[in-house]
């Protein structure tokens, strides 16, 4: 979109039922409709990098079914995120569910295409895997990224079965193919039981900070992102969100499920804490609707990439009214 055009937003839900029409995220047009966006949302799904329970392949159109019933203003964060700049879906990448490398290119490739738009990426998975080559694209553009990953798992184990890319595997990659800034990488809501104490001590040297969900339960969300914000600085800034870093009762519908998580509302202020960083792109993964009731998971995940998408349309228009 250009600066003066006007963005095309949602279906207005008070003249065309909310549950009427093909799902796309928030009721926004497709990108074919626009030509080109600010902020493309896109879906991955691919499963087949999951240790337990396979079916994240349908999360990304869970969460477009749950995103029906947002809204266009944001009080949250004072902002009409569809009015600030062109956010439209961009459909879902074709990943190989038999190959998981070739999975992991085609991913690579299409996140190419969509940032050499201009675009930042609104992704919903899939499994973790996919923050791999989504990270690999980002880090062509904008060089070594913060990564924020909120997630109940480290996920940088090293392999499974001899698998090098997983979902439990994509940020050890990450570090290894020096694509991450180092210097402000950060697991949030981590907690549950790991191999060993050789975890914690492999995560550390690779240079994560860790806020576990139990820090987040005493020292509260704004205090939190006040430290996040402080490591992040102005370094472009890639956020990672596994769902599973919510507690199961907030999001039942996931593969690998963890006792003793945050709630969606310290994630949801923790995200708005965060509302001045730099966020070039971010995903939102490991929804699996098999296991959710009443859409649980899937609308706290709508809702999340909502506040996501709000900092990127803010941050846009920002930069344009500069
Ligand atoms: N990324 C997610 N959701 N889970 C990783 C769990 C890896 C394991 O089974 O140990
Ligand atoms: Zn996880
Ligand atoms: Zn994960």
């Amino acid at each position: 979109m250009s600066s003066n055009e006007t963005p095309r937003g949602p279906v207005d839900s008070s003249r065309i039922p909310r549950y009427a029409g093909p799902a796309t995220f928030a009721r926004l047009p497709r990108l074919d409709e626009v030509g080109t966006a600010d902020v493309a949302v896109v879906g991955v799904p691919f499963d087949s990098g999951v240790s337990y329970r396979p079916g994240a392949r349908f999360g990304g159109n869970a969460i477009r079914e749950a995103s029906r019933l947002l809204r266009p203003y944001n009080p949250a964060q004072d902002a009409s995120p569809f009015a600030l700049a062109q956010v439209a879906d961009a459909g879902d990448i074709a990943a190989n569910p038999f190959n998981i490398n070739e999975a992991v290119e085609t991913v690579e490739a299409a996140a190419d295409e969509l940032l050499g738009t201009g675009a930042r990426l609104m992704t919903l998975g899939g499994d973790h895997t996919i923050a791999l080559p989504l990270l690999r694209s980002v880090a062509k553009k904008h060089g070594p990224v913060a990564l924020l990953h909120f997630d109940a798992h480290l996920d940088t184990w090293d392999t499974y079965f001899g698998a090098e890319y997983t979902h439990g595997t994509p940020f050890r990659r990450a570090v290894e193919e020096g694509i991450l800034d180092t210097s402000a990488l950060s697991h949030v809501g981590t907690r549950g039981p790991l191999y060993g104490k050789q975890d914690l001590t492999d995560d550390e040297k690779m240079g994560f900070g860790i806020v576990t969900s139990a820090d987040i339960y005493r020292r509260g969300a704004d205090e939190v992102a006040d430290q996040l914000r402080q490591r992040i600085g102005d370094r472009p800034l890639y956020i990672s969100i596994d769902i599973d870093c919510l507690d199961p009762a907030h999001a039942p519908g996931t593969g690998t499920p963890e006792a003793g998580g945050m709630t969606s509302r310290e994630l949801l202020e923790i995200l708005r804490g965060l509302s001045s960083c730099n966020l070039v792109s971010a995903d939102v993964v490991e929804v699996a609707p098999a296991y959710d009731h009443a859409e649980i998971t899937a609308v706290a995940a709508s809702h999340t990439a909502y506040e996501l998408t709000t900092i990127m349309s803010r941050q846009i228009a920002e930069a344009r009214a500069k």
